[in-house]
Protein backbone atom coordinates (compact mmCIF):
# COMPACT_ATOMS: atom_id res chain seq x y z
CA UNK A 1 0.00 0.00 0.00
CA UNK A 2 1.27 3.54 -1.06
CA UNK A 3 2.28 5.71 2.21
CA UNK A 4 1.65 8.87 0.77
CA UNK A 5 -1.95 10.16 0.40
CA UNK A 6 -3.48 13.00 -0.53
CA UNK A 7 -5.74 14.47 2.32
CA UNK A 8 -6.70 13.48 5.68
CA UNK A 9 -9.86 14.60 7.22
CA UNK A 10 -9.65 13.35 10.67
CA UNK A 11 -11.93 13.89 13.89
CA UNK A 12 -15.10 14.90 12.48
CA UNK A 13 -17.92 14.71 14.83
CA UNK A 14 -20.32 12.57 12.36
CA UNK A 15 -19.24 11.54 8.63
CA UNK A 16 -22.15 10.85 6.90
CA UNK A 17 -21.41 7.75 4.22
CA UNK A 18 -25.49 7.79 3.23
CA UNK A 19 -25.15 4.27 1.64
CA UNK A 20 -23.54 0.95 3.33
CA UNK A 21 -22.91 -1.11 0.82
CA UNK A 22 -22.55 0.53 -2.62
CA UNK A 23 -25.82 0.65 -3.56
CA UNK A 24 -26.71 2.62 -6.62
CA UNK A 25 -29.79 4.42 -5.42
CA UNK A 26 -31.57 4.27 -2.04
CA UNK A 27 -35.73 3.94 -2.18
CA UNK A 28 -38.49 3.58 0.92
CA UNK A 29 -36.85 2.40 4.15
CA UNK A 30 -33.35 2.57 3.34
CA UNK A 31 -33.60 6.44 3.04
CA UNK A 32 -34.93 6.47 6.68
CA UNK A 33 -31.50 5.23 8.07
CA UNK A 34 -28.56 7.04 6.21
CA UNK A 35 -25.23 5.35 7.40
CA UNK A 36 -23.35 7.67 9.48
CA UNK A 37 -20.00 7.17 11.32
CA UNK A 38 -19.74 8.92 14.75
CA UNK A 39 -16.30 10.71 15.76
CA UNK A 40 -15.13 9.45 12.07
CA UNK A 41 -12.20 9.99 9.28
CA UNK A 42 -11.62 10.22 5.77
CA UNK A 43 -8.39 9.32 3.18
CA UNK A 44 -8.14 10.63 0.08
CA UNK A 45 -5.61 9.27 -2.71
CA UNK A 46 -4.02 11.38 -4.85
CA UNK A 47 -5.63 10.19 -7.42
CA UNK A 48 -9.04 11.78 -5.82
CA UNK A 49 -10.33 8.49 -4.75
CA UNK A 50 -11.38 7.81 -1.10
CA UNK A 51 -9.30 5.18 0.06
CA UNK A 52 -10.58 4.94 3.45
CA UNK A 53 -13.33 6.02 5.84
CA UNK A 54 -14.23 5.00 9.39
CA UNK A 55 -13.72 5.61 13.41
CA UNK A 56 -11.16 8.13 13.86
CA UNK A 57 -9.06 6.06 15.77
CA UNK A 58 -9.27 3.03 13.16
CA UNK A 59 -8.22 5.76 10.61
CA UNK A 60 -5.55 6.45 13.32
CA UNK A 61 -3.91 3.51 13.58
CA UNK A 62 -4.11 1.82 10.29
CA UNK A 63 -2.46 5.29 8.80
CA UNK A 64 -0.11 5.63 11.09
CA UNK A 65 3.66 6.76 10.04
CA UNK A 66 1.84 7.76 6.53
CA UNK A 67 2.45 10.75 5.24
CA UNK A 68 -0.61 13.10 3.63
CA UNK A 69 -0.12 16.22 1.79
CA UNK A 70 -2.66 17.73 3.91
CA UNK A 71 -4.55 17.22 7.38
CA UNK A 72 -7.85 18.93 8.37
CA UNK A 73 -8.72 18.45 11.87
CA UNK A 74 -12.32 18.94 11.93
CA UNK A 75 -13.25 18.07 15.35
CA UNK A 76 -16.84 19.54 16.23
CA UNK A 77 -17.62 19.82 12.71
CA UNK A 78 -19.65 17.19 10.42
CA UNK A 79 -18.36 15.84 7.10
CA UNK A 80 -21.14 14.88 3.99
CA UNK A 81 -20.58 13.74 0.72
CA UNK A 82 -20.90 16.66 -1.46
CA UNK A 83 -24.08 17.71 -3.30
CA UNK A 84 -25.61 16.36 -6.75
CA UNK A 85 -27.90 18.87 -8.35
CA UNK A 86 -29.67 16.76 -10.80
CA UNK A 87 -31.68 19.81 -12.89
CA UNK A 88 -30.10 22.67 -13.68
CA UNK A 89 -30.36 25.55 -16.51
CA UNK A 90 -27.68 27.46 -16.00
CA UNK A 91 -26.15 28.98 -20.11
CA UNK A 92 -28.22 32.05 -20.52
CA UNK A 93 -28.21 35.65 -21.03
CA UNK A 94 -30.75 38.32 -19.56
CA UNK A 95 -32.31 37.60 -16.18
CA UNK A 96 -36.40 37.46 -15.76
CA UNK A 97 -36.37 39.88 -12.51
CA UNK A 98 -39.35 42.00 -14.67
CA UNK A 99 -41.39 38.44 -15.05
CA UNK A 100 -40.96 37.27 -11.09
CA UNK A 101 -43.03 40.99 -10.58
CA UNK A 102 -45.46 39.73 -13.22
CA UNK A 103 -45.88 36.38 -12.03
CA UNK A 104 -46.27 38.00 -8.67
CA UNK A 105 -49.04 40.39 -10.03
CA UNK A 106 -50.80 37.25 -10.94
CA UNK A 107 -49.47 35.91 -14.71
CA UNK A 108 -48.34 32.49 -14.81
CA UNK A 109 -46.16 30.56 -16.48
CA UNK A 110 -47.70 29.82 -19.33
CA UNK A 111 -49.07 32.99 -20.21
CA UNK A 112 -45.75 34.37 -20.03
CA UNK A 113 -44.50 32.06 -22.42
CA UNK A 114 -47.75 32.30 -24.79
CA UNK A 115 -46.95 36.01 -24.55
CA UNK A 116 -43.44 35.25 -26.19
CA UNK A 117 -41.81 35.92 -22.67
CA UNK A 118 -40.61 33.07 -20.18
CA UNK A 119 -38.27 30.49 -22.36
CA UNK A 120 -38.72 32.71 -25.59
CA UNK A 121 -37.24 36.39 -23.75
CA UNK A 122 -33.99 34.08 -22.99
CA UNK A 123 -33.48 32.71 -26.27
CA UNK A 124 -33.37 35.76 -28.00
CA UNK A 125 -30.42 37.25 -25.58
CA UNK A 126 -29.15 33.91 -25.41
CA UNK A 127 -28.80 33.36 -29.15
CA UNK A 128 -27.70 37.09 -29.39
CA UNK A 129 -25.11 36.63 -26.19
CA UNK A 130 -21.00 35.85 -26.97
CA UNK A 131 -19.61 32.77 -26.23
CA UNK A 132 -16.81 34.63 -23.80
CA UNK A 133 -20.03 36.20 -22.03
CA UNK A 134 -22.03 32.70 -21.24
CA UNK A 135 -19.03 30.75 -20.43
CA UNK A 136 -17.92 34.01 -17.38
CA UNK A 137 -21.70 33.85 -16.45
CA UNK A 138 -21.51 29.97 -16.52
CA UNK A 139 -18.22 29.88 -14.06
CA UNK A 140 -19.78 32.49 -11.73
CA UNK A 141 -22.75 30.32 -11.61
CA UNK A 142 -20.94 26.94 -10.82
CA UNK A 143 -18.52 28.46 -8.59
CA UNK A 144 -21.41 29.83 -6.35
CA UNK A 145 -23.18 26.37 -6.86
CA UNK A 146 -19.83 24.89 -5.39
CA UNK A 147 -19.97 27.34 -2.21
CA UNK A 148 -23.49 26.03 -1.29
CA UNK A 149 -21.91 22.25 -1.73
CA UNK A 150 -22.63 21.02 -4.80
CA UNK A 151 -19.80 19.20 -6.78
CA UNK A 152 -21.56 17.52 -9.15
CA UNK A 153 -24.26 19.38 -11.44
CA UNK A 154 -26.64 18.25 -14.19
CA UNK A 155 -26.14 21.53 -16.94
CA UNK A 156 -28.87 21.64 -19.71
CA UNK A 157 -28.50 23.30 -23.07
CA UNK A 158 -32.30 24.81 -24.22
CA UNK A 159 -32.02 28.10 -24.75
CA UNK A 160 -30.74 28.04 -28.75
CA UNK A 161 -33.33 26.18 -30.38
CA UNK A 162 -31.57 26.32 -33.45
CA UNK A 163 -28.74 24.16 -34.35
CA UNK A 164 -25.95 27.25 -33.91
CA UNK A 165 -26.94 28.86 -30.60
CA UNK A 166 -27.86 24.82 -28.84
CA UNK A 167 -24.59 23.96 -29.95
CA UNK A 168 -22.45 27.55 -28.95
CA UNK A 169 -24.35 26.11 -25.31
CA UNK A 170 -22.75 22.68 -25.78
CA UNK A 171 -19.81 24.35 -26.45
CA UNK A 172 -19.75 26.69 -23.37
CA UNK A 173 -20.85 24.06 -20.84
CA UNK A 174 -17.56 21.46 -22.34
CA UNK A 175 -15.19 24.21 -21.58
CA UNK A 176 -16.25 24.61 -17.93
CA UNK A 177 -16.37 21.07 -17.41
CA UNK A 178 -12.90 21.60 -18.57
CA UNK A 179 -11.59 24.10 -16.59
CA UNK A 180 -13.50 24.02 -13.44
CA UNK A 181 -13.30 21.09 -10.65
CA UNK A 182 -17.10 20.56 -10.15
CA UNK A 183 -18.46 17.21 -12.11
CA UNK A 184 -21.08 18.35 -14.88
CA UNK A 185 -23.40 15.85 -16.47
CA UNK A 186 -24.04 17.74 -19.87
CA UNK A 187 -27.53 17.54 -21.32
CA UNK A 188 -28.89 18.69 -24.92
CA UNK A 189 -32.41 20.24 -24.82
CA UNK A 190 -32.97 21.25 -27.93
CA UNK A 191 -36.79 20.54 -27.48
CA UNK A 192 -37.13 23.34 -24.42
CA UNK A 193 -39.74 25.31 -26.17
CA UNK A 194 -41.11 25.20 -29.88
CA UNK A 195 -38.75 27.87 -31.49
CA UNK A 196 -40.73 31.48 -32.66
CA UNK A 197 -42.09 31.25 -36.03
CA UNK A 198 -41.63 26.92 -36.08
CA UNK A 199 -44.63 24.42 -35.47
CA UNK A 200 -44.12 21.16 -32.96
CA UNK A 201 -43.57 19.11 -35.74
CA UNK A 202 -40.77 21.59 -37.42
CA UNK A 203 -39.32 21.94 -34.27
CA UNK A 204 -39.21 17.93 -33.85
CA UNK A 205 -37.95 17.54 -37.15
CA UNK A 206 -35.18 20.00 -36.80
CA UNK A 207 -34.09 18.10 -33.75
CA UNK A 208 -34.35 15.00 -34.92
CA UNK A 209 -32.50 15.39 -38.69
CA UNK A 210 -30.52 18.74 -38.26
CA UNK A 211 -29.26 19.01 -34.52
CA UNK A 212 -28.94 15.32 -33.54
CA UNK A 213 -27.29 13.82 -36.48
CA UNK A 214 -24.50 17.07 -35.87
CA UNK A 215 -24.36 16.28 -32.33
CA UNK A 216 -23.91 12.85 -33.16
CA UNK A 217 -20.55 13.69 -35.16
CA UNK A 218 -19.14 16.04 -33.11
CA UNK A 219 -19.25 13.48 -30.25
CA UNK A 220 -17.29 10.91 -32.37
CA UNK A 221 -15.04 13.16 -32.83
CA UNK A 222 -14.28 14.20 -29.42
CA UNK A 223 -15.43 18.07 -30.57
CA UNK A 224 -18.44 17.77 -27.60
CA UNK A 225 -19.11 15.50 -24.78
CA UNK A 226 -23.20 14.94 -23.79
CA UNK A 227 -25.08 12.55 -21.94
CA UNK A 228 -28.38 13.31 -21.83
CA UNK A 229 -31.36 13.92 -24.01
CA UNK A 230 -34.23 16.25 -23.30
CA UNK A 231 -37.34 17.08 -23.80
CA UNK A 232 -40.12 19.22 -22.26
CA UNK A 233 -43.23 17.39 -22.66
CA UNK A 234 -46.03 19.67 -22.10
CA UNK A 235 -49.20 21.01 -23.54
CA UNK A 236 -48.70 23.79 -25.88
CA UNK A 237 -44.72 22.47 -25.93
CA UNK A 238 -44.16 18.91 -27.13
CA UNK A 239 -46.64 16.75 -26.89
CA UNK A 240 -46.24 13.06 -25.78
CA UNK A 241 -45.42 11.83 -29.95
CA UNK A 242 -42.95 14.14 -30.34
CA UNK A 243 -41.50 13.81 -26.86
CA UNK A 244 -40.84 10.31 -28.06
CA UNK A 245 -39.33 10.41 -31.39
CA UNK A 246 -36.96 12.90 -29.87
CA UNK A 247 -35.83 10.99 -26.81
CA UNK A 248 -35.93 7.42 -29.28
CA UNK A 249 -33.38 9.03 -31.62
CA UNK A 250 -31.02 10.70 -28.37
CA UNK A 251 -30.98 7.08 -27.36
CA UNK A 252 -30.03 5.60 -30.41
CA UNK A 253 -27.29 8.01 -30.43
CA UNK A 254 -26.11 6.26 -26.69
CA UNK A 255 -28.01 9.99 -24.91
CA UNK A 256 -29.42 9.03 -21.63
CA UNK A 257 -33.32 9.53 -21.34
CA UNK A 258 -33.53 12.45 -18.77
CA UNK A 259 -36.64 14.63 -19.62
CA UNK A 260 -38.97 17.49 -17.68
CA UNK A 261 -42.47 15.64 -17.74
CA UNK A 262 -46.11 15.98 -16.19
CA UNK A 263 -45.13 19.39 -15.01
CA UNK A 264 -48.42 21.31 -15.60
CA UNK A 265 -50.49 18.87 -17.08
CA UNK A 266 -50.59 15.14 -16.63
CA UNK A 267 -49.36 14.41 -20.08
CA UNK A 268 -48.59 10.23 -19.30
CA UNK A 269 -45.00 11.62 -19.75
CA UNK A 270 -44.15 9.01 -16.80
CA UNK A 271 -45.55 6.79 -18.58
CA UNK A 272 -43.11 6.89 -21.46
CA UNK A 273 -40.42 7.39 -19.70
CA UNK A 274 -40.93 4.27 -18.25
CA UNK A 275 -41.45 2.35 -21.53
CA UNK A 276 -38.17 4.16 -23.44
CA UNK A 277 -36.27 3.12 -20.09
CA UNK A 278 -36.01 6.43 -19.31
CA UNK A 279 -33.01 7.43 -16.21
CA UNK A 280 -34.88 10.47 -14.69
CA UNK A 281 -37.77 12.48 -15.44
CA UNK A 282 -38.00 15.86 -13.79
CA UNK A 283 -41.10 17.73 -12.07
CA UNK A 284 -43.72 15.31 -11.99
CA UNK A 285 -46.38 17.99 -10.55
CA UNK A 286 -49.12 16.17 -11.99
CA UNK A 287 -48.05 12.52 -12.59
CA UNK A 288 -50.69 10.10 -12.08
CA UNK A 289 -50.83 7.01 -10.06
CA UNK A 290 -50.03 4.69 -13.01
CA UNK A 291 -47.31 6.89 -14.64
CA UNK A 292 -45.90 6.49 -10.65
CA UNK A 293 -46.25 3.01 -10.06
CA UNK A 294 -44.30 2.61 -13.87
CA UNK A 295 -41.48 4.71 -12.40
CA UNK A 296 -40.98 2.51 -9.51
CA UNK A 297 -41.12 -0.77 -12.03
CA UNK A 298 -38.80 0.51 -14.58
CA UNK A 299 -36.28 2.30 -12.05
CA UNK A 300 -36.47 5.73 -13.52
CA UNK A 301 -35.94 8.16 -10.94
CA UNK A 302 -37.93 11.25 -10.52
CA UNK A 303 -35.97 14.49 -10.16
CA UNK A 304 -38.27 16.49 -8.26
CA UNK A 305 -37.91 20.36 -7.54
CA UNK A 306 -39.62 22.12 -5.37
CA UNK A 307 -38.10 25.33 -6.12
CA UNK A 308 -40.42 25.58 -9.33
CA UNK A 309 -43.36 24.76 -7.52
CA UNK A 310 -42.93 27.57 -4.35
CA UNK A 311 -42.01 29.85 -7.28
CA UNK A 312 -44.44 29.49 -9.43
CA UNK A 313 -47.16 28.21 -6.69
CA UNK A 314 -48.30 24.87 -8.14
CA UNK A 315 -49.08 22.25 -5.44
CA UNK A 316 -46.10 20.12 -5.19
CA UNK A 317 -45.42 16.96 -6.59
CA UNK A 318 -46.43 14.07 -4.47
CA UNK A 319 -43.06 13.25 -3.19
CA UNK A 320 -44.67 11.08 -0.37
CA UNK A 321 -46.72 8.94 -2.74
CA UNK A 322 -43.80 8.64 -5.04
CA UNK A 323 -41.53 7.52 -1.68
CA UNK A 324 -43.89 4.98 -0.64
CA UNK A 325 -44.55 3.29 -4.09
CA UNK A 326 -40.71 2.69 -4.09
CA UNK A 327 -40.09 5.54 -6.57
CA UNK A 328 -35.98 6.72 -7.21
CA UNK A 329 -36.60 10.12 -5.47
CA UNK A 330 -33.71 12.76 -6.76
CA UNK A 331 -33.62 16.20 -6.22
CA UNK A 332 -32.52 19.14 -8.06
CA UNK A 333 -32.23 23.11 -8.15
CA UNK A 334 -33.89 23.39 -11.24
CA UNK A 335 -31.32 26.79 -11.55
CA UNK A 336 -32.82 28.94 -14.51
CA UNK A 337 -33.89 32.75 -14.42
CA UNK A 338 -37.11 31.29 -13.81
CA UNK A 339 -36.45 29.95 -10.47
CA UNK A 340 -33.26 31.75 -9.28
CA UNK A 341 -32.10 29.21 -6.82
CA UNK A 342 -28.09 27.41 -7.16
CA UNK A 343 -28.44 26.28 -3.56
CA UNK A 344 -29.00 22.31 -3.18
CA UNK A 345 -29.54 22.80 1.34
CA UNK A 346 -31.88 25.07 0.34
CA UNK A 347 -33.52 22.88 -2.33
CA UNK A 348 -33.59 19.91 0.29
CA UNK A 349 -34.90 22.26 2.80
CA UNK A 350 -37.77 23.09 0.43
CA UNK A 351 -38.53 19.31 -0.10
CA UNK A 352 -38.53 18.96 3.46
CA UNK A 353 -41.09 21.81 4.47
CA UNK A 354 -43.44 21.95 0.90
CA UNK A 355 -43.25 18.07 0.26
CA UNK A 356 -43.13 16.42 3.13
CA UNK A 357 -39.89 14.41 2.71
CA UNK A 358 -37.76 13.59 6.50
CA UNK A 359 -34.47 14.83 6.37
CA UNK A 360 -32.71 11.61 5.85
CA UNK A 361 -34.99 11.43 2.77
CA UNK A 362 -33.93 14.56 1.55
CA UNK A 363 -29.89 14.11 1.81
CA UNK A 364 -30.56 10.60 -0.12
CA UNK A 365 -32.61 12.37 -2.83
CA UNK A 366 -29.78 15.46 -3.27
CA UNK A 367 -26.84 12.93 -3.02
CA UNK A 368 -26.70 8.76 -3.78
CA UNK A 369 -30.47 9.43 -5.97
CA UNK A 370 -29.79 12.55 -7.73
CA UNK A 371 -26.35 10.95 -9.12
CA UNK A 372 -27.72 7.74 -9.91
CA UNK A 373 -30.39 10.35 -12.07
CA UNK A 374 -27.33 11.42 -13.70
CA UNK A 375 -25.68 7.43 -14.20
CA UNK A 376 -23.02 8.86 -11.86
CA UNK A 377 -23.87 6.46 -8.77
CA UNK A 378 -20.35 4.30 -8.85
CA UNK A 379 -18.30 7.42 -8.60
CA UNK A 380 -20.49 10.19 -6.72
CA UNK A 381 -23.23 10.24 -4.19
CA UNK A 382 -21.69 8.58 -0.89
CA UNK A 383 -18.65 8.21 0.80
CA UNK A 384 -17.05 4.85 0.43
CA UNK A 385 -13.84 3.45 -0.79
CA UNK A 386 -13.09 3.50 -4.21
CA UNK A 387 -15.50 6.65 -4.98
CA UNK A 388 -14.41 10.66 -6.11
CA UNK A 389 -13.38 12.21 -2.99
CA UNK A 390 -15.72 15.18 -2.52
CA UNK A 391 -16.40 16.33 0.76
CA UNK A 392 -18.77 18.78 2.14
CA UNK A 393 -17.53 20.14 5.64
CA UNK A 394 -20.20 21.92 7.95
CA UNK A 395 -19.51 23.86 11.32
CA UNK A 396 -22.38 21.78 13.08
CA UNK A 397 -22.51 19.35 15.70
CA UNK A 398 -24.90 17.13 13.88
CA UNK A 399 -24.93 17.01 9.77
CA UNK A 400 -28.85 17.99 9.62
CA UNK A 401 -27.97 21.46 10.55
CA UNK A 402 -27.60 21.69 6.88
CA UNK A 403 -31.02 21.46 6.11
CA UNK A 404 -32.45 22.79 9.13
CA UNK A 405 -30.80 26.03 8.78
CA UNK A 406 -31.51 27.85 5.49
CA UNK A 407 -31.16 31.16 3.80
CA UNK A 408 -27.32 31.26 5.39
CA UNK A 409 -25.53 28.42 4.82
CA UNK A 410 -22.04 30.80 3.51
CA UNK A 411 -22.15 30.52 7.69
CA UNK A 412 -22.82 27.05 8.01
CA UNK A 413 -20.51 25.84 4.97
CA UNK A 414 -16.61 25.56 5.97
CA UNK A 415 -15.14 23.30 3.74
CA UNK A 416 -15.49 22.20 -0.10
CA UNK A 417 -13.74 19.34 -0.81
CA UNK A 418 -13.36 18.16 -4.69
CA UNK A 419 -10.95 14.82 -5.62
CA UNK A 420 -9.08 15.58 -2.43
CA UNK A 421 -8.95 19.25 -2.82
CA UNK A 422 -9.92 21.95 -0.79
CA UNK A 423 -11.82 24.18 -3.45
CA UNK A 424 -13.55 26.13 -1.22
CA UNK A 425 -12.92 27.53 2.31
CA UNK A 426 -14.83 29.66 4.09
CA UNK A 427 -13.05 30.89 7.56
CA UNK A 428 -13.35 34.67 6.55
CA UNK A 429 -13.43 36.82 10.02
CA UNK A 430 -14.70 40.45 9.04
CA UNK A 431 -14.52 43.27 11.60
CA UNK A 432 -18.26 44.46 11.98
N1 LIG B 1 -40.25 23.75 -17.40
C1 LIG B 1 -39.38 23.90 -18.24
N2 LIG B 1 -38.12 24.35 -18.09
C2 LIG B 1 -37.59 24.98 -16.90
C3 LIG B 1 -37.87 26.45 -16.85
C4 LIG B 1 -37.09 27.17 -17.88
C5 LIG B 1 -37.39 28.63 -17.95
O1 LIG B 1 -38.48 29.07 -17.58
O2 LIG B 1 -36.50 29.34 -18.44
C6 LIG B 1 -37.92 24.24 -15.64
O3 LIG B 1 -37.53 23.08 -15.57
O4 LIG B 1 -38.51 24.79 -14.70
ZN1 LIG C 1 -35.89 22.34 -16.26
Amino acid sequence: MSTSFKTLVKNAKQVVLVCRNAEKYLTKNEMQSLAIIENGSVVIGHDGLIKAVGPADTIESQFKGTTFDQVLDVSGMCVLPGLVDAHTHPVWAGDRVHEFAMKLAGATYMELHEAGGGIHFTVEHTRSATEKHLLEELKSRLERMVRTGTTLVECKSGYGLDLDTELKMLRVINSAKKSLSIGISTTHCGAHAVPKGKTMEEATQDIVTVQLPVLKKQMASGELQVDNIDVFCEKGVFDLSSTRRILEAGKDMGLNINFHGDELHPMNSAILGAELGALAISHLEEVTDEGIAAMATSKTSAVLLPTTAYILRLSPPRARKMLDSGVIVALGSDFNPNAYCCSMPMVMHLACVIMKMSMTEALAAGTINAAYALNRSNTHGSLEIGKQGDLLIINAPRWEHLIYQFGGHQELIRYIIIKGEIVYENNKVLNL
